[in-house]
């Protein structure tokens, strides 16, 4: 199920001067990535077997542009290190969780991600993410 916390999402609308303030306080960037599924661009900063991503948004209908409308920067969501993820999300869903994407969607990394609707979750946007096999 669970195998670790891969990462927290910050939502930042700066990319560049959020990089410079986390470098500050003392970590080390791992690299950026455009998604372009998701419109953010994020920039990856690992903490022991977790990560920091802060996004940022590369459009104005990503959905990070609207929660950085209505909710300004901050911590944007948790994202779980899963085996399996499609198994996973078709057992969330039959055990009624509101699920944002019922199959899994290109993440960076190369990862599979997929959401699960905060509505759900004690208004915590959960990120559900799965290493894919390159063999696949
Ligand atoms: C690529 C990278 C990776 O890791 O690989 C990523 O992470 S991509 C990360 C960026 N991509 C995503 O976030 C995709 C999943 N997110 C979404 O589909 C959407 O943001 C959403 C469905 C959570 C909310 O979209 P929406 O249009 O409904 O937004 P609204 O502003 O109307 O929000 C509806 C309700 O959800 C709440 N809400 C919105 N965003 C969040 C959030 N991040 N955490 C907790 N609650 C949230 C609002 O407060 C509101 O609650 P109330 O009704 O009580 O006011
Ligand atoms: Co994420």
């Amino acid at each position: 199920m669970f195998k670790k916390i891969d990462h927290i999402g910050i939502a930042v609308s700066n990319l560049e001067q959020a990089v410079k303030t986390f470098e500050l306080l003392g970590f080390q960037i791992a690299g950026t990535e455009e998604v372009p599924e998701q419109k953010v661009k994020v920039a990856f900063f690992p903490v022991g077997e977790s990560n920091l991503e802060l996004l940022m948004p590369t459009d104005e209908k990503s959905a990070v542009t609207r929660f950085l409308m209505n909710h300004g920067e901050g911590i944007h969501h948790i994202a779980f290190l899963v085996e399996n993820l499609e198994g996973m999300l078709a057992a969330l869903k039959e055990k009624g969780f509101n699920l944002i994407d019922e199959k899994p969607r290109p993440g960076a990394h190369g990862k599979k991600i997929a959401f699960i609707h905060p509505k759900s979750t004690n208004s915590v946007l959960i990120e559900l993410c799965e290493v894919v096999d390159d063999g696949e």
